[in-house]
């Protein structure tokens, strides 16, 4: 019988959810002119002070196990990132956390695990950062790993709205624990009946609904418009940022999530995935690289095994992962 991992999926949710309101907060503080200014500042508020409190809460319920988190505090700790330091610290205050500034840089380096534990969480503190700044959709991603399987994870995506979110619901957070399905609810009403997610019924390539990355360094677009045309598909491409892809995947409002290898070699980190992925495969879809192998998350902080990532609603796999054969540049 499949473990229940009940405490473990209501500490993520709950932690997910802490960390996103102050992203929220945050985002909201942002110049419409900072993309123009380059102004990074406040995803690097929001970054670390959402790791901080997931790394906190976390530590408080499993002392043991390990955490594979995006960010470290060493640039941080600088005397000329003094200002940084203290707008975090005001920013986990303002939600009723009692902190003082050296606690919020060790919960912050609970994150620093390498992913080498037979147990472990990783953890995106914001997702999409560029989408962040833009004031467009970014994720919160947590995921529990046990011998390279992942078993549970919360994904929190503030500023989704879908075709199956609630009346005047402002974001939503979907969760997984493996075999036992996925579920949705809206962020700040997590005590409402959730939503079971569940992919899309579409069965015919010609229909399929891609997803990629807003930034084009992200994925080999040029080839993503060769597995369209391989496939067929008029469908127009949906361009979100962040995590929230595979969100729109698990509710069936699109069919296939593509991350083409570009030619530079990347490695994927499994913080940009592990989330998702649970949350997919429990909403009925199917994640493979594009080889058709599964993701190995049993190698460190990447997926250095794979190649790429190929998210589908399961009935379309077979025919995307042919396209992208036919479609390689
Ligand atoms: N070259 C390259 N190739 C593939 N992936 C990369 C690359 N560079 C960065 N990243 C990772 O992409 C994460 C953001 O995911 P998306 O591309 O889906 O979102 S976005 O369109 O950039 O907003 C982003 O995650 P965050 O840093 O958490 O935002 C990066 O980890
Ligand atoms: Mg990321
Ligand atoms: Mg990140
Ligand atoms: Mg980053």
């Amino acid at each position: 019988m499949s473990e229940v991992f009940e405490s473990e999926v209501s500490t993520a949710i709950q932690a997910v959810v802490a960390a996103s309101v102050i992203c929220r907060s945050v985002q909201k503080t942002i110049a419409d002119d900072a993309m123009e200014k380059k102004d990074r500042s406040p995803v690097t508020v929001a970054d670390f002070a959402s790791q901080a409190v997931i790394c906190r809460a976390l530590r408080e319920v499993f002392p043991n196990d390990p955490i594979v988190g995006e960010e470290d505090s060493k640039e941080l700790r600088t005397a000329e990132n003094a200002p940084f330091r203290a707008r975090i610290l005001k920013e986990i205050q303002a939600t009723g956390v009692e902190a003082s500034e050296k606690e919020v840089l060790s919960w912050i380096d609970f994150g620093n695990h390498d992913g080498s534990a037979d147990r472990f969480w990783t953890l995106d503190p914001i997702d999409g950062t560029k989408g962040f700044l833009r004031k467009e959709q970014f994720a919160v991603s947590l995921a529990l790993i046990v011998d390279g399987t992942i078993q549970v994870a919360a994904l929190a995506c503030p500023n989704l709205q879908t075709r199956d979110t609630w009346d005047n619901a402002q974001g939503v957070v979907l969760s997984a624990v493996r075999g036992q399905g996925a579920r949705m609810t809206p962020l700040d009403l997590l005590d409402v009946t959730p939503h079971t997610t569940q992919v899309s019924a579409i069965k015919s390539p010609l229909e399929a609904r891609l997803c990629e990355s807003v930034e084009s360094g992200h994925t080999a677009h040029g080839w993503s418009g060769n597995v369209r045309e391989q496939l067929g598909t008029t469908a127009e491409a949906v361009r979100i940022d962040s995590q929230a892809k595979y969100a729109v995947v698990a509710q069936g409002d699109a069919e296939v999530y593509l991350r083409l290898p570009t030619r530079k070699d990347y490695q994927e980190k499994i913080w940009d995935h592990a989330g998702g992925v649970l949350v997919v495969e429990e909403s009925g879809g199917t994640v493979t690289d594009i080889d058709g192998k599964p993701l190995d998350f049993s190698q460190g902080s990447t997926l250095k095994n794979n190649r790429g990532v190929v998210v589908t609603n399961g009935l379309l796999h077979d025919d995307v992962l042919k396209a992208i054969a036919a479609a390689e540049e």
